[in-house]
């Protein structure tokens, strides 16, 4: 795949340098000339453009990020969803991406913990939109200078009163999402219960070296019960309760973030109790094409993150992604 130009000057931002290289996008670090803060600026390949699926889900990446306001969130800056200039522009989060940061170290169970109370943070807020993420794994939490996270890639994300396309990544995709099922919420749940699961204890619960092999694992293996000092019991409890392969056993985001922020002994947020202002309304339509209520027979994968070193690898590697 090549990528699209790449002038000195692109959409009114200056670019300073390469950030990274997705399956669609490159990202740039870009400022405003004039402009205080530097911003990360994403351009899809002229490739991505080209493919109608592969553009309409950059097209819908662009339209909620600009819609969300929560710190807990990747809001977007500004952005143009369709054509040949499309970009989005958003905070740089100088951390990077979370699997990146797992490739390189093991986090502490606190690190840990605040992380995934920030996710949680964000996934309750999209929930209370009625928004599901459908692509929660380390790839889409990015870090800031903090060590805080925030959630982002709305690429598939959806709004339940609009429907959407089943899509997810296979280390992390609820079972109901491998039949083809669009469940909602939680489906999110399943899979940050995943996600959490492996940043606590250090182990995938679900490993295999084809989509196959872990459709089967998250469709039949239960994983060994989580054991980490240091995590409240309850807060352990609901994210078992999280990995439940039937959906209507799984906590809600709410009661996840509440667990958190209780095992970090953070107040509830006054935010809780007030009306939403954080995200207007919903799209007309999640993107040019999407017809109002589109449930995929056969599940469409996202990207998957590379694999992590202690992961058996078959010479075939079905999550391959292009890293600059
Ligand atoms: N806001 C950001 N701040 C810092 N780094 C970022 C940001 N957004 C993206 N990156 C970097 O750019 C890389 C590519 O971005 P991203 O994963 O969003 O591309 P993509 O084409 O949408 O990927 P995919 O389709 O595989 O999910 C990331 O792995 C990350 O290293």
């Amino acid at each position: 795949m090549t990528q699209s130009p790449t002038p000195h000057m692109m959409n009114g931002y200056q670019l300073l340098s390469l950030i990274g290289r997705g399956n669609t996008a490159t990202v740039f670090l870009a400022q405003k000339p004039g402009g205080a803060q530097p911003v990360a600026l994403k351009v899809p390949f002229t490739e991505t453009l080209a493919h109608q699926e592969s553009a309409e889900r950059f097209a819908n990446e662009v339209r909620l990020s600009l819609q969300f306001r929560h710190p807990r969130l990747v809001g977007g800056l500004a952005g143009t969803p369709f054509g040949s200039s499309a970009y989005l522009a958003m905070p740089h989060y100088p951390g990077g991406p979370l699997d990146e940061l797992m490739d390189r170290q093991r986090l502490t169970v606190p690190q840990a913990i605040q992380v995934l109370s920030d996710v949680a943070a964000g996934m309750e807020e999209l929930h209370r939109h009625e928004a599901v993420h459908q692509d929660i794994k380390p790839q889409n939490v990015y870090l800031d200078a903090q060590g805080r996270a925030s959630l982002g890639d709305f690429g598939s994300t959806y709004f339940v009163s609009l429907g959407g396309k089943v899509a997810g990544s296979p280390f992390y995709m609820a079972p109901e999402c491998y039949r083809g099922e669009l469940v909602g919420p939680p489906s999110d749940i399943y899979s940050f219960s995943v996600m959490a699961y492996e940043l606590l204890t250090g182990e995938r619960p679900h490993v295999g070296d084809s989509y196959d092999s872990l459709m089967i694992s998250h469709l039949t293996h239960f994983p060994p019960p989580l054991h980490v000092e240091a995590v409240p019991r309850t807060l352990q409890r609901l994210l078992e309760q999280g990995q439940a392969k039937r959906h209507e056993a799984r906590p809600t985001a709410a009661q996840l973030a509440r667990a958190f922020r209780s095992a970090l002994g953070e107040p509830e947020p006054e935010a809780e109790t007030a009306p939403a202002p954080a995200c207007s309304a919903p799209p007309s339509r999640l993107g040019r094409h999407a017809p109002a209520a589109p449930v995929a027979a056969v599940p469409v994968p996202a990207a998957a993150p590379a694999a992590r070193a202690a992961e058996p690898r078959a010479s075939w590697n079905p999550f391959k992604r292009r890293k600059s």
